[in-house]
Formats: C-alpha cells, sequence, structure tokens
C-alpha cells in the first residue's frame, strides 16, 4: 500500500469515528469486524464491545431487550430465517429500519466480492415524521371531501360515485341491485318547531339508525339536506323492499332525542330497481319519482317505482 493510500486510509478512519452516520464492516461469516460509535448507538452498546458479534446476535439482543432494531415477530428464529433470505443477495442493498425508541434510518449494505460487507446508516427520522404527517393530512382531507361533516356518512359525490362502481360491477355480472332514496318526513317542522341544532341532532341520530338497518357493504350516504340514500347491490327486488321496510320500522319504532327533546321521526323511501342498463341518473329519477308517490301516500312508507302497464 503506498504511503498516500495509507494516509487516505487513515484519514478516512478519523472521519469515520467523527460522522455522525453509523458505519459497520461484518465479515463474510456475518461478524462484527468493528463500527464506529453512531452505529453502536443505535444498539445502544459502546463501539469497543461490539467487536465479534453474529449478525444473528445482534439482532437476537434487539428482539430479547427490546432495545435497538424494532422487531415485530413472534419467533426471532423465523425473523432470522427471512432477514438471511434478503440479505446477501446482490452486491447493494438499501433499506428502511424503525428502532424501539421511535428513531429511523436509512441503511445500506455493500458487499465486496469476498463477501465482507460494509453497512452504512443514516438517521432519517425528521424525514419520517413529515412523511407521517403529510400521510395524515392527505388522509384526513381525502376523508373530508368524501364524508359529510354533520353526520360523517358519505356525502353525495362519494356516494355517487361508489354506487357508479357497483352497479357497473352488478350490470356487468347481471346481478340485480336497487337504489333507495330516503327523505325524512315533516323535518321542515322540526327546525321550525325546536331549531336548527335539534334538527342536526336528528340528522345525526337518523344516519346512525338507518345504518344499524343495513349490511357492511351496502352503500349509504347522505345527499342533500335530509335526504339520504342507500344502494343495495346484489340484491333481488323482494330483498330491496325488506330493507326499505327494515329501514322504515326502525326510524318509526322509537323517538329521537334531540336536546331536551324526544321527537317522532318517520322517514319516506323511494325505490328503484336496476334494468339492464339503466345508469345512476335513470334509477335516481325512478327512485325520486318513487319517493314522491310515497310522500303523497301518506309519507312513512316505502313505495317501488313502476314502469305503466307494470305489476
Ligand atoms: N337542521 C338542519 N336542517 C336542514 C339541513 N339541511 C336541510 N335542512 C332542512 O330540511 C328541511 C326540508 O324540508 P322540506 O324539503 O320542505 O320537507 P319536509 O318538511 O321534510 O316535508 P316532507 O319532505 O314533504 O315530508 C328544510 O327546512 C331545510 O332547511 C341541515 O343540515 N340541518
Amino acid at each position: 500500500m503506498s504511503t498516500n493510500h495509507t494516509a487516505f486510509s487513515q484519514k478516512l478512519l478519523e472521519f469515520i469515528d467523527v460522522c455522525n452516520d453509523g458505519y459497520a464492516i461484518l465479515t463474510a461469516d456475518d461478524k462484527l469486524l468493528g463500527c464506529n460509535q453512531a452505529f453502536a448507538d443505535i444498539f445502544y452498546q459502546e463501539h469497543r464491545t461490539m467487536q465479534g458479534i453474529h449478525f444473528d446476535e445482534l439482532m437476537r439482543r434487539s428482539f430479547v431487550e427490546r432495545k435497538g432494531i424494532r422487531i415485530e415477530a413472534e419467533n426471532i428464529d423465523l425473523w432470522l430465517h427471512a432477514a438471511h433470505q434478503r440479505r446477501r443477495q446482490n452486491p447493494f442493498r438499501l433499506f428502511e429500519v424503525d428502532l424501539v425508541d421511535g428513531r429511523w434510518f436509512l441503511m445500506s449494505e455493500q458487499l465486496l466480492p469476498t463477501g465482507e460487507m460494509l453497512l452504512q446508516a443514516k438517521e432519517i427520522t425528521k424525514q419520517k415524521v413529515l412523511e407521517d404527517q403529510l400521510h395524515s393530512r392527505v388522509a384526513t382531507l381525502s376523508e373530508l371531501a368524501l364524508t359529510d361533516e354533520l353526520t360523517k356518512v358519505a356525502n353525495r359525490r362519494c356516494f355517487v360515485e361508489s354506487t357508479n362502481t357497483e352497479l357497473g360491477r352488478c350490470q356487468r355480472q347481471d346481478l340485480p341491485s336497487a337504489l333507495l332514496l330516503l327523505d325524512l318526513d315533516f323535518f321542515k317542522s322540526v327546525n321550525d318547531l325546536y331549531g336548527h341544532q335539534a334538527g342536526d341532532e336528528v340528522l345525526k341520530a337518523a344516519a346512525n339508525r338507518i345504518k344499524k338497518a343495513l349490511r357492511e357493504y351496502d352503500i349509504f350516504g347522505r345527499i342533500g339536506g335530509e335526504e339520504f340514500a342507500v344502494f343495495l347491490s346484489e340484491t333481488s327486488p323482494q330483498t330491496a323492499l325488506q330493507v326499505a321496510e327494515r329501514v322504515r320500522s326502525l326510524l318509526a319504532s322509537f323517538p329521537i332525542k334531540a336536546g331536551q327533546v324526544e321527537l317522532c321521526i318517520t322517514v319516506s323511501i323511494g325505490i328503484a330497481l336496476c334494468k339492464g342498463d339503466s345508469t345512476f341518473e335513470d334509477l335516481y329519477t325512478q327512485a325520486d319519482s318513487a319517493l314522491y308517490a310515497a310522500k303523497r301516500n301518506g309519507r312513512n312508507r316505502a313505495e317501488l317505482y313502476k314502469l305503466l302497464g307494470e305489476d
């Protein structure tokens, strides 16, 4: 080795000693040849005491002492087995790890043809925290864009989009489906007699109660002031009628508490059955016309849209 080379290696070691990034070298049989203190800090260890430790042993310590690398596994042997499937497969590998104490590191593994490995660990906790905040902000914004603020059920846009997707699927697979439009009866008088806030309470409670009468996979949304809608995919006409009746009777069965008062609230429902290539707009118009009939025929009832001449 030339003098210059030796000087370079010596300087490199000095830099590595004070570097914020962790450095470690593993032998071909996976034992720690040496590391700097920044690397040892990941494992809460003193770098001089780490020499000769096998990679597996280092991971076992993290697992047992719950210090260092976060290892979410029931069985460390299985975890090590999976880790060895990923390690030493390519000359270079980059991956992120998180620690039990919440820190995050970007790790790189560089393999020499001899099988020795250089590990570099760069702390990326700040970037990860910002990334997390950004993700949760995006999630909140998407949720706000799709959810009705008052009742927390799907808003009109979300309902229409989801229904269009499901309607298309049912039509492609030739499955029956139905659209229900629900409108609370004489709701204006709730506002007029007890105030807008009581009206809001009624809307929230009614939405909750309607949801209880539905199946997990039914699409339910608030599509206007006191108007809700339900799309029932893979549902026969008989079942659609039963669901509408279940919703109607559950709402009428006991009063809704709104502040100091208890109010008897009922709902009128219009039902449209999907036929052939009906669009959402077709179904909506038909359900709306059936809803109008339900109101006209005395409210607190469900009506099925029928074409002229149908039974
Ligand atoms: N409190 C409250 N009221 C709302 C909201 N959105 C719409 N409304 C009210 O809902 C009422 C709807 O009344 P109408 O469409 O006249 O019908 P109705 O009194 O329910 O009578 P029918 O539908 O014919 O049985 C109006 O008074 C709206 O102001 C809301 O978010 N909160």
